[in-house]
């Protein structure tokens, strides 16, 4: 199926991923937010994406299941299409006027493209993480966890607010670092702080799929550790995607791996994916081999 691409109902958030924060989604402001019961870890699985940036087709028949709770990492060389799959998986594809896509996106067995379903029930679902640490730097530490809250106009008690900071802070991996100067402002963190900081922004609004498009890219090898910790952390509670070039940290941290690869003038293909381990120590076709062990890429 053809998937029609409507005009964009958050017209007023930015596109440029390197700048914008991942757009919010609304709570539903008559249950605070402590009180909400913990989500049940989702499935989202890719079913046949096609994309094009205008007739320019980048994406061909993709499918690949992201297990609840599991950390899936996508790799593979520079303009094969990962971003755009990735994008693609919350919706955010569709920012781009030229953008088009064919096939489905379930969470849980939902299609999100649905034209009964809403943007904005996407983006609640399925949060992102982008690649050069955004915080609101004028902002507190407290002030960006509550933001995609503020955003959206949800009303919440202190109290409910300041368990929600903590324990987005905590999940994060970083309270203790902060938790004495919760009114300074973010843009005074660490590069490695100011995306764990990110992270617990995003996961204020209790996504249950959580994207990182190359969450490390920017930071030092401490900071990525750290942040690589967290994520294993939050596997047990949101399913997470993740595009890395870093193949030590795809084979640290995912479950499963999937191989995308481009062949000259042609559209990125899932080349293999599966197991991480066994993706790493034996993989079926030798391009994958030749990419896992550095030959390419
Ligand atoms: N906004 C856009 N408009 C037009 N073409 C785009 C746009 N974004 C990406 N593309 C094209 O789509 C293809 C896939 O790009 P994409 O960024 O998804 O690849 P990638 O595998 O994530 O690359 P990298 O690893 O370098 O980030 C490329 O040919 C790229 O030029």
């Amino acid at each position: 199926m053809t998937t029609p691409i409507d005009a964009n109902p958050i017209d007023d958030w930015p596109i440029d991923d390197t700048t914008a924060i991942a757009p919010v989604p609304r709570l539903d402001p008559a249950i605070p937010v402590d009180a909400a019961p913990a989500t049940a870890l989702a499935e989202l699985e890719a079913r046949e994406i096609t994309a094009w940036f205008g007739n320019h087709k980048v994406l061909d028949r993709v499918s690949l299941t992201m297990p609840a709770g599991g950390i899936t990492a996508l790799i593979g060389p520079s303009g094969c299409g990962k971003s755009t799959f990735l994008r693609i998986l919350n919706r955010m594809h569709e920012l781009v006027p030229s953008a088009r896509l064919a096939g489905e996106v379930l969470l849980d067995g939902e299609d999100i493209y649905d034209p009964g379903k809403r943007l904005i029930d996407a983006r609640r679902s399925i949060g992102m993480v982008f690649q050069k640490p955004n915080p609101f730097p004028a902002m507190s530490i407290r002030e960006n966890v509550l933001a995609g809250l503020k955003l959206t106009g949800t009303k919440m008690r202190g109290s409910d607010k300041d368990l929600l900071v903590e324990s987005c802070l905590v999940k994060g991996g970083l309270w203790n670092e902060v938790k004495d100067r919760l009114d300074a402002p973010g843009g005074g963190l660490s590069g490695g702080q100011q995306q764990r900081l990110c992270i617990a922004r995003s996961l204020a609004i209790r996504p249950r799929v959580l994207l990182m498009d190359e969450p490390c890219s920017a930071l030092d090898p401490t900071s990525t550790r750290v942040i690589e910790e967290t994520m294993l952390d939050l596997a047990r509670e949101v399913t997470i995607v993740i595009v890395t070039h870093n193949m030590q940290q795809a084979a640290r941290v995912s479950d499963q791996c999937a191989f995308f690869l481009a062949a000259q003038g042609q559209p990125g293909v899932i080349v293999e994916h599966g197991d991480t381990t066994a993706m790493f120590q034996g993989p079926q076709d030798p391009r994958t081999y030749d990419y896992v062990n550095g030959r390419f890429g």
